[in-house]
């Protein structure tokens, strides 16, 4: 595993990691204050306390906008979550497999967990919303995507950050332009508005009235 510290004193890089690569490094333990798992350090890294991190939805089957506005007031309630910024709702045509259009937006959070702990907690919601896995790139009632976590990367077998298709798909990166411009996508160094110059955003519309 290859790591280093941010000037927080997070772990920013993990290459070839498990699963549990950052949990290695740290412990946890619930008798600390507060409702939220806390992370002690072990061999004096600083306590992990607070990170940002930007997250995709979208949604093609079913009643979309219910089910999306139901997914952030699940999100919103969420234990070590806490809601800071929402997108408008975007139609936008399906990429990959024909399919029906679907609805997309974005929003960033702020969360005490480590990424895989959140990528569990979305996986979860994503159940809830009767998410069945079938083919991939195919409809679905909920999608959600960790886009960003911090100025991390994390190139684990089960989760990768930021999120691989982000830098290329308008419907992630317009409704993500609107909450947050000018975060620095980490593998490219390009904030968010200028990645969004670089694609086509013929298919991805303002849905009215959000
Ligand atoms: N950043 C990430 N956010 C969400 N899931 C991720 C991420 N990185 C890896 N994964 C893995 O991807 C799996 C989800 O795959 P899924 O079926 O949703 O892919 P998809 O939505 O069809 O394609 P894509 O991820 O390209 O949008 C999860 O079980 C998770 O382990
Ligand atoms: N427009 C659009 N196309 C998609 C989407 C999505 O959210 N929006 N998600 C996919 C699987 O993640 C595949 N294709």
């Amino acid at each position: 595993m290859f790591f280093r510290f941010n000037e927080l004193g997070f772990v920013k890089i993990l290459q070839d990691s498990s699963v549990f690569g950052i949990s290695k490094l740290l412990t946890f333990t619930k008798k600390s204050a507060g409702e939220y798992p806390q992370k002690q350090p072990e061999n004096g890294l600083p306590k992990v306390k607070r990170a940002k991190t930007a997250l995709a939805l979208g949604s093609n089957m079913g009643d979309s906008q219910a089910i999306l506005e139901a997914a952030i007031a699940t999100l919103a309630q969420t234990p070590g979550i806490s809601l800071e910024a929402r997108s408008s709702w975007y139609k936008t045509k399906a990429v990959g497999p024909p399919q029906p259009d679907y609805l997309n937006g974005c929003v960033t959070l702020q969360v005490e967990m480590l990424p895989q702990e959140l990528l569990e907690s979305l996986l979860k919601i994503e159940r809830q919303f009767g998410r069945v896995r079938q083919e991939r790139w195919g409809p679905r009632t909920l999608d959600l995507d960790l886009l960003l976590y911090d100025d991390f990367i994390v190139d684990a077998p089960n989760l990768q950050i930021p999120h691989p298709g982000m830098r290329d798909r308008a419907f992630v990166l317009l409704p993500l332009a609107e909450i947050a411009s000018d975060w620095v996508e980490p593998v490219s160094g390009c904030l968010i508005k200028e990645l969004l110059k670089k694609v086509d955003c013929s298919d991805v519309h303002l849905l009215m009235g959000n």
